[in-house]
């Protein structure tokens, strides 16, 4: 079983006040945790702090009672996939698509060394199952937000970490495939990799229900299962707009909605 675990984490970006302070969290094997929160609350960086990416202001990140810090960067992306938020802006990487993927071997490899016949055929297998295959010798530049989006997953899922930290994963997919990504999450999760995303759907953290955080105004922190996160008043409160969670007469499904009311008044 693998454990990530954060105690009293704070963080300040220089000559700033501090976005968090005594943030508690931890992830294991076959969970997956949700975190929500408005927009410039910190998420992003809480991610970065969990991937041993940022160094906390104060506050221990532990992977199996090991520090993080300790751990060298390939042995860190030997446990822990980090897929950081997409970027509006044309990334300029030059690798094609399917090379860019491939990088997700290098902490498996030696250095200079090159993917195995197996990485390639897996790699493959990935590719077609998210509809990449025709477009795998394009530049990765080149090809659209979303589908660098799926390829960034690909590339997350070849390194064949045990915990998955993904920043927004389905922030330019079309219904389908925040679906698809989704699905794969919480098959993932079954197969026994803990997995740790943002969101700005609570439903998708609905669908999910598993552990739920949100991140507020202030640095406010709240933990613990979907069901008791998830609720009209906690969600209210967190993005300071009225919201309903309500059930689903036909399948007893939860679904959170702004009412017409609130939407007809809001200025
Ligand atoms: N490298 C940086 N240096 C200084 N300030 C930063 C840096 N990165 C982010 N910030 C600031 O820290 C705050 C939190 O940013 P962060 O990206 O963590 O928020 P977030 O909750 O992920 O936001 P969003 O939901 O919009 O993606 C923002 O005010 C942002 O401007």
């Amino acid at each position: 079983m693998t454990q990530l675990i954060a105690t009293d984490l704070s963080f300040h970006y220089a000559d700033t006040q501090s976005l968090f302070t005594g943030i508690n969290f931890q992830l294991h094997s076959g969970q997956i945790h949700c975190i929500l929160g408005p927009n410039g609350v910190g998420k992003s960086t809480l991610l970065n702090c969990l991937a041993g990416v940022y160094r906390p202001t104060a506050g221990t990140v532990t992977l199996n009672g090991h520090s993080l810090r300790r751990l060298s960067p390939a042995q860190r992306s030997r446990k822990i996939a980090y897929v950081p938020q997409m970027s509006s802006e044309r990334t300029p990487v030059t690798f094609s698509l399917r090379d860019y993927v491939l990088l997700g071997r290098a902490p498996h490899l030696s250095l200079l060394a090159a993917p195995t016949a197996k990485d390639r055929s897996r790699a493959e297998a990935l590719l077609a199952r998210f509809n990449l295959s025709s477009c795998a010798q394009q530049s990765y530049a080149a090809v659209s937000g979303g589908q660098q989006q799926l390829a960034s997953i690909v590339r997350a899922l070849l390194q064949e970490p045990e915990l998955i930290i993904f920043d927004e994963p389905t922030s330019a997919l079309d219904v389908a495939n925040q679906v698809r990504v989704l699905k794969l999450i919480q098959k993932l999760a079954q197969t026994g990799y803990g997995i740790v995303l943002t969101t700005h759907d609570p439903n998708q953290a609905l669908l999910l229900n598993d552990q739920v955080s949100t991140l507020a105004q202030n640095g406010q922190w709240q933990s613990g299962p979907a069901a008791k996160i998830l609720t009209s008043s906690h969600l209210s409160d967190v993005y300071q707009l009225p919201l309903n969670v309500v059930t689903l007469p036909a399948t007893q499904q939860k679904t959170c909605i702004v009412d017409q009311t609130v939407f007809r008044r809001f200025s």
